[in-house]
């Protein structure tokens, strides 16, 4: 009882609670409850997308994702001639510290060219607007084109093949003829740097953008836990056998899916460390030094032509976990004794 008096009055509520849990309990609340949350995106901003690539505009070499007001989202539909419940088509994606909710919504049913030119802006796709992103709008933008493209495709219930329906924050979608909750999902990953001690196993896929060199990762397999998943990946990509390893941190990545990269270090014992390279999934792999990893940190991410035609070595942005495993591994080759 006192727990509801005090949600009721609103400054009672904003004394008794850091900004992080009214937050915290205010997407909550969105989540569970159609009728708030509709009042939330009658006041809250959006970020559009057209096909699930975001609108964005260009500053410099930098993307920034504006936040569309409700009275402009409603201008725009209104120029297609649109009924404006078109709003509820979209999806819950976070909150100010002023609890002003952002939602995303798709607009690929509309002309694409018309919205650009109204706004003043682009639908770019996500990978080649992502390393150019604000740090603040690619995790959200990253989310956000997860659950949409999640909505997208769980129009139907698997079991009946009757259309389902989402709740209005788009955190669920019910199948109403026989009740099944479809919640949305994304696949783990581990993204493993593995060391002997004195240097790191970066790889390449064909995939990455020339003389790009990542940390090693790989999908879990059902039942497998996260330990299990590193150990099998090192030795199904590299052909090593790992003695320990430690987790580090965790990032939703939102390529080719929605997927949560769960990243660790590895450690292998430091003979043999002959690499054997599973060419199915890697294109090359190899051991580098912590002078060949401190030049490439000073490098910018982006591909540079050698003068005998290869491509120096550079690693993923900042923000990207895998650059961050590569720092943490710098550190503690700084801290520890030769
Ligand atoms: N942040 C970074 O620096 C890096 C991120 N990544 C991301 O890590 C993820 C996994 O890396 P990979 O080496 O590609 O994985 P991987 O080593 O498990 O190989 C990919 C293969 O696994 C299979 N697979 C199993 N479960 C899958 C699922 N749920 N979704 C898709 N394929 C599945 C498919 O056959 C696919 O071709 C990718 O999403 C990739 O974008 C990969 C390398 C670096
Ligand atoms: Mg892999």
């Amino acid at each position: 009882m006192i727990y509801q008096g005090v949600y009721r009055t609103p400054s009672l509520w904003c004394r008794l609670h850091s900004t992080y849990v009214r937050k915290m309990r205010y997407l909550f609340k969105l989540k569970e409850d159609d009728g708030i949350c509709r009042q939330a995106q009658n006041s809250g901003t959006f970020y559009l997308f057209h096909n699930l690539s975001p609108f964005v505009k260009k500053v410099g070499s930098k993307y920034l994702a504006p936040q569309i007001s409700v009275a402009e989202m409603k201008s725009i539909l209104g120029k297609f001639k649109q009924n404006e419940q078109m709003i509820e088509d979209s999806v819950l994606i976070g909150c100010s510290d002023e609890c002003m909710a952002y939602f995303a919504l798709d607009l690929g049913s509309l002309e694409k060219s018309v919205i650009e030119s109204e706004l003043r802006g682009s639908f770019t796709e996500l990978r080649k607007a992502f390393f150019q992103l604000d740090g603040k709008d690619a995790p959200l933008l990253s989310s956000a084109q997860a659950l949409l493209r999640w909505h997208d495709t769980h129009q139907y219930c698997s079991k009946t093949g009757q259309p389902t329906q989402k709740n209005l924050a788009g955190s669920k979608r019910v199948c109403h003829t026989n009740g099944i909750i479809y919640y949305p999902q994304m696949s783990p990953v581990v993204i493993t740097l593995v060391s002997d001690g004195s240097r790191c196993l970066l790889a390449r896929q064909a995939s990455f953008p020339k003389g790009m060199y990542s940390a090693l990762a790989g999908f879990c397999d059902v039942g497998e836990t996260l330990e299990e998943t590193v150990r099998r990946e090192v030795a199904e990509e590299v052909g090593l056998e790992v003695e320990s390893l430690w987790y580090s941190a965790s990032q939703h990545w939102p390529f080719p899916n929605s997927s949560l990269m769960i990243a660790c270090h590895a450690l292998v014992q430091p003979q043999p460390t002959k690499i054997s390279v599973n060419k199915l999934e890697l294109e090359a792999a190899g051991w580098f030094s912590l002078e060949e990893i401190m030049e490439a940190l000073r490098r910018e991410p982006n591909p540079l032509k050698q003068e005998d035609g290869s491509f120096s070595l550079f690693l993923p942005p900042k923000w990207a976990i895998a650059h961050q495993l590569i720092q943490e591994w710098v550190k503690l080759q700084a801290s520890s004794p030769a």
